[in-house]
Parts: structure tokens; sequence; C-alpha cells
């Protein structure tokens, strides 16, 4: 098999320095060049945490980056302002995105399935890379035909910026494809504080807990006469999603088309 040239933005974050440790760590991964606005002009081996890594160089923009060297596949690990352009860029140089960065909006999903269908490539979106946390929206989503009281508890770190979390939203769009509608609560409910029926989605509540000490957790709970269902996943580290990224770029070069969820490209 030939090697699969990757570019990574966001080297230096959380998950992006783990997705660098996985390309580099896999043979048929060759990791060309990441970007990272902040290090223009400099080495990867430059940055600490990173010396051992030879020969990436390190651009400020994407579209620097797809100028300068031959690739075949982004994975972005970024903001989700970033991550929009990052993959509409890369499209237009005919490389095809595997994007874990959440917080796009519906149409930004609809923009990039657009341009994936005039180019004829492939982009997977995934709001999580967790092979578990995608057993875990499935089993709810079973769940849901049977139960249509739910409430969706997200459980993340501190420094998460977006809230809900891209995996609770993606777990009550697809509850809600099979669910009997319902607005949660009781009809006559009314918060005394704002908020503390949480976020409101198509008639479920999600609720966001921010806390040093997490990573990545979700409770998806199911209620009806004298009894509940817990559906839970615990992300205890980063590495824990990067077989999710492996599959992905794997699957993303012999696709040519838009995916949203890594659920739709396992067996
Ligand atoms: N799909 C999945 O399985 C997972 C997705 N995520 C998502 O991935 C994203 C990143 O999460 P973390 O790594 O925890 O965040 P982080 O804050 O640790 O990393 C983000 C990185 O992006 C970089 N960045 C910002 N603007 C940039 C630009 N213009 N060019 C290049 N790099 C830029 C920052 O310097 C930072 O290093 C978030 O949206 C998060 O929700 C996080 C964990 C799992
Ligand atoms: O920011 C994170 O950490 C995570 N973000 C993703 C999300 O928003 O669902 C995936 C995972 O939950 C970790």
């Amino acid at each position: 098999m030939n090697s699969v040239k990757i570019i990574i933005a966001g080297p230096r974050g959380r998950m992006g320095s783990e997705a660098v440790k996985m390309v580099t760590n896999t043979e048929h991964f060759e990791l060309v060049a990441v970007v990272d606005h902040k290090h223009d002009g400099h080495m990867l081996s430059d940055i600490d945490g990173f010396h051992s890594i030879k020969n990436v160089p390190i651009y400020a923009t994407i579209e620097k980056t797809l100028q300068s060297v031959e690739c075949d596949v982004l994975i972005d690990l970024t903001t989700p302002e970033v991550g929009m352009h990052h993959a509409r860029t890369a499209l237009q140089y005919n490389v095809r995105p595997v994007v874990g960065t959440t917080g796009f909006t519906k149409a930004d999903l609809e923009e990039l399935d657009r341009i994936c269908q005039e180019k004829k490539l492939g982009c997977i979106i995934a709001p999580n890379f967790a092979l578990g946390a995608v057993l875990m929206m499935k089993f709810s989503q079973m769940a849901a035909k049977y139960f249509n009281d739910i409430e969706i508890i997200e459980l993340h770190h501190d420094q998460k910026l977006d809230a809900p979390s891209g995996t609770a939203v993606k777990t009550a769009e697809m509850m809600a494809a099979v669910r009997e509608f319902k607005e949660q609560g009781h009809p006559d409910e009314k918060e005394t504080i704002n908020g503390a029926r949480g976020a409101e989605f198509n008639g479920m509540h999600i609720h966001s807990v921010r806390l040093p000490g997490l990573v990545a957790h979700q409770q998806v709970l199911f209620g009806s006469d004298g009894q509940t269902l817990s559906i839970r996943h615990d992300s205890y580290n980063r590495a824990s999603f990067m077989s999710g990224v492996k599959i992905a770029v794997e699957t993303v070069m012999k696709q040519d088309i838009f995916v949203y969820g890594l659920e739709n490209i396992l067996e």
C-alpha cells in the first residue's frame, strides 16, 4: 500500500499532539507538514515534545501548506471557524479532510457536502472518534425507539470551548431521527434559575458539565414507568480517539462522498 500523505492542523493541541504521535507511529502514514498559525517557517522538531520528529515543516496557514507540500488527507483538530475554513480549502485543493473539530453548524455541514458532490471527493466529519462513544450513540439510538423520555448529560474537562459537545448534539440528532417526539418534562414546568433544565434539542434536554479532572464522558438517561436505563461512555485519555482517526483516514482515501459521523463508516 502506498503511504497516505497527511497534514495535521492544530499539532500542539491536546488532540493534535496525540494525532501527530499516531500518524508518525503508523507505518503506512506519512506526516508531510503541519498547520500552526504561531510557528510559521519552523520545523516540528523545533517544538517541545516533538524533538524526535524530523523533516516536518510548519506553515501558518492552510493555503501556504497546500501550496508547499503534496498531500492526500488533512486531519483538523482546531476550532470550528478555523476547521471549517481548513476543510473547505483542503477540498478546493483536492485534499480529503478528516475533521474531529466540533461546533460546525448545519449550514457548514451542508456546504461541505455540496463541495464533496461537486469535486467527487471524500470528507469525514466525526464529532467523536472513540469507538466506544460511537457504540454509545448507536445503542442510545436503538433505545430511543422504545423509550422517548430522554435526558443527555455530557461531562468534559474545563478547557473545552463549545457546549453542548459535538457528541451530545450528534446523539440527540440520531435519537430524534427515530424517537416519537416528546417535549421532555412537565408541560407547566418553570425554571426558577435560567438554564436549570439545560439546552433543548427536539424536546430532549442536554446538560453540560465542565470540571478539571474530566476528559470526555456522556450518559444518556431513559425513563419509563418504574424503570430507567443509563447508557454511558467514558474517555479517560486522548489516545482513546486515535483508532477512530486512523480508520477515518484509511476510509476517506477510498471515498468520494461526504460523511458526518464515524458510525456511517464502521462495518
Ligand atoms: N472528534 C473527536 O473525537 C474529538 C474532538 N475534539 C475536538 O477537537 C477540537 C480540538 O480539541 P483540543 O485538542 O482539546 O483543543 P486544544 O485547544 O488543545 O487544541 C486546539 C489547537 O488548535 C490550534 N489552532 C487554533 N487556531 C489555529 C489555526 N488558525 N491554525 C492552526 N492551528 C490552530 C491551537 O493552537 C491549539 O493548539 C475541539 O473542537 C474539540 O471539541 C476533541 C476530542 C475528541
Ligand atoms: O473537546 C473535547 O475534549 C471533546 N470534544 C468532542 C465533542 O465535543 O463531543 C468529542 C469528545 O467528547 C471530546
